[in-house]
């Protein structure tokens, strides 16, 4: 299955010049998605994960059915202000404007392993400042996996574990 005919690109969204891949379509077509999930699955089973982490808000829909078909958790790497109690967080640089993250502090205990999942890798600040956000709460980053991948935008260097895409455009 092809599943770039289940991604739609919208130009000039949210800003004039930026094409934005969405998954929305992707998500409405049932056997896609389970395509999509078994895939991801195929691609983070290998480094038997303690947990996997998604960043809002598309990674939780990348996150979520992964760990319920792995039989594993996950937590939230959320905006700033989401999550309640003591948190750890991290400001970065986006495609378009800039934002800071938070994950709860008491999320991970140190030395677990975790894989970091998310919709779309664009310039990698978010993945990047995610996995930097886990190290200070002393989780061990075994790997990064998104659905899609934009390599003109080169993410990819950024991002020091391991990165696993599913479909990427060059433009
Ligand atoms: O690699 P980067 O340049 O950092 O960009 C990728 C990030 O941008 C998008 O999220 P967005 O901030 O649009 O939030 P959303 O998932 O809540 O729509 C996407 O879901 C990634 O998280
Ligand atoms: N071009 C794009 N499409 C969808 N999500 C994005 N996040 C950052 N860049 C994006």
């Amino acid at each position: 299955m092809d599943l770039k005919e289940h991604i739609r690109a919208v130009p000039d969204f949210p800003k004039p010049g930026i094409l934005f891949y969405d998954i929305s379509t992707l998500l409405m077509h049932a056997e896609a998605w389970q395509e999509t999930v078994r895939r991801l699955t195929d691609e983070v089973a290998p480094y038997k994960p303690d947990m996997l982490v998604g960043i809002e808000s598309r990674g939780f829909l990348t996150a979520a059915p992964l760990a319920l078909e792995m039989g594993i958790g996950f937590f939230m790497v959320r905006k700033k202000g989401k999550l309640p109690g003591e948190t750890l967080e991290y400001s970065y640089g986006l495609e378009y404007g800039s934002d800071t993250i938070e994950m709860q502090a008491d999320a991970v205990t140190p030395g677990q392993r975790v894989i970091v999942l998310d919709d779309l890798l664009a310039t990698g600040g978010t993945m990047d400042a995610s996995i930097q956000l886990l190290r200070r709460a002393g989780a061990e980053v075994a790997a990064a996996a998104c659905i899609i991948e934009l390599t003109f935008l080169e993410g990819r260097s950024k991002v020091d574990v391991p990165v696993h895409t599913l479909v990427s455009y060059d433009s």
